[in-house]
């Protein structure tokens, strides 16, 4: 059998994805894998999967007014949309290949009259370039929601929170790729060094605006191949999560909990802002993570972590004492990382932002009887759902008067980030806009001593 090219096997994992229901970056290296394909076509079958399923409904509706009604098989709807993708927003693949390719993988895959059929949506798209603008007029989130191709209930729950404008602003940093960043391992170099050392090998590494710690990789570059990572000079982390260390700022020789850890990003980060001194421990519900947090730290030179295997839940029954410093980096709905992970978009409901809202809570409460007297406890997602972040930790203080919020995190956090947070001080929220990073939440609360 012929190998099979990029769009061949982009359109498999699409393909995976809906008969499997499936996360599109397990079925992507399902593929992968099996294939023998080049690291440049694998970055195109990446894009193009990922692409095709972030701009799903914008393309759904251009697809819609050529097929309309008509039954479609599930695969030959994929290869539409995938072929119209490429025909729309990738400029480096001339239209006439995208047609030419689909055509031939119709023949292949299918017979003469679905290859006919491909041939003339694809060529009428081709004619009718206004089909991308004809996305009905008036219904303002309804609009948002098809050109920037978002769910349009998610739409137009942002539109209440945020207007129109901002809800706009989210949709548009949702559908650009990130930038790639890096933690500095301030145990091993410093920062100036380090960025110094990229450059000298071609990359374009710049300062964070967010985080002490925290280099862009300008040109992107496959950071994790370098002997900088390798040797544990660095880590991958996006720069909104850097914040969390300095959410929780804790000292060396302190007791610290990171009850959600793996697979460690913001445990490491702690361990090396206390010069890895002091003690932290680092439970997560799932055993097969254990070994991520544990290499992490190994790569790093960390030694102060003790990973623990189980339900946050359960953590104040098994005997482990009160902490300085709690971090509860909560499970959530992700979306502030609908950028990186497109499928969330879809896969997700308003009854799972309810029903993840209700464990956070249960998170919330279970963990801050473990924090001492005087000590910290600090909230995290990487969602912009208030009910899940503001909301939640508001209830959370107005039933727990032992804890405050805490207003001096706004002093804690880089200067470039502190007018996004609440009037209260407490709390920042991060939008995807703001510095194309994560979308991100952090609240601090402080235990009455
Ligand atoms: C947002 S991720 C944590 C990311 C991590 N803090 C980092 O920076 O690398 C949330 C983690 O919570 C874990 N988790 C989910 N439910 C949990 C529970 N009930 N108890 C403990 N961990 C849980 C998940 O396995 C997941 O690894």
């Amino acid at each position: 059998m012929a190998k099979k090219g990029a769009r061949d096997l982009a359109l498999d994992v699409l393909n995976r994805v809906e008969e499997h229901k499936s996360y599109s970056n397990l079925e992507l290296r399902n593929v992968l894998d099996r294939s023998d394909i080049s690291s440049v076509d694998a970055g195109l079958v990446t894009e193009l999967v990922y692409g095709t399923i972030q701009r799903k409904l914008t393309l759904d509706f251009v697809l819609s007014q050529f097929v309309g009604g008509k039954k479609v098989q599930t695969w030959v709807r994929n290869l539409l949309l995938l072929s119209l993708y490429q025909i729309r927003y990738l400029d480096r693949i001339p239209e006439r290949a995208a047609v030419h390719e689909a055509v031939e993988i119709a023949k292949r895959r299918g017979h003469q009259g679905i290859a006919s059929m491909v041939n003339g949506v694809l060529r009428n798209a081709l004619r009718q370039p206004d089909v991308w603008d004809r996305v009905p007029k008036g219904d303002k989130a309804k609009q948002i929601a098809v050109t920037h191709s978002h769910p349009e209930w998610l739409v137009r729950q942002w539109v209440k929170l945020y207007g129109e404008e901002e809800t706009k602003a989210i949709c548009e940093a949702n559908n650009r790729a990130p930038h790639t960043s890096v933690r500095v391992n301030t145990l091993k170099i410093s920062k100036a060094e380090l960025a110094a050392k990229l450059q000298e090998e071609g990359m374009d590494a710049k300062p964070s605006a967010l985080s002490d710690q925290g280099i862009l990789l300008m040109n992107g570059g496959h950071a994790a191949g370098t002997r900088w990572f390798k040797e544990g000079y660095c880590t991958l982390q996006d720069e909104s999560s850097m914040l969390v260390a300095s959410a929780v700022a804790p000292e060396p020789g302190m007791r610290v909990l990171d009850a959600c850890a793996a697979p460690g990003g913001k445990t490491t980060h702690l361990a090396e802002v206390m010069g890895n001194r002091g003690e932290i421990i680092a439970n997560d519900v799932h055993p097969h993570k254990r070994e991520l947090i544990t290499s992490t730290a190994k790569r790093l030179g960390i030694s102060i972590i003790e990973p623990v295997v189980g339900d946050a839940l359960d953590l104040p029954d098994k005997g482990l004492g009160t902490f300085d410093r709690i971090l509860l980096d909560a499970p959530c709905t992700g979306f502030g990382v609908i950028r990186r992970k497109p499928d969330l978009k879809w896969n997700k409901s308003p009854e799972d932002v309810r029903s993840i809202a209700q464990l956070q809570y249960q998170l919330l409460v279970s963990l801050s009887a473990m924090v001492a007297p005087g000590g910290t406890l600090v909230y995290s997602t990487c969602t912009i759902e208030p009910m899940e972040n503001q909301d939640m930790v508001r209830r959370f203080v107005d039933k727990h008067p032992e804890f405050v919020l805490d207003a001096t995190l706004r002093d804690d956090l880089p200067e470039a980030v502190r007018d996004k947070a609440d009037e209260s001080g407490a709390f920042v929220q991060i939008l995807p806009h703001h510095f194309d990073s994560d979308g991100f939440f952090i609240a601090r609360l402080r235990r009455i001593g």
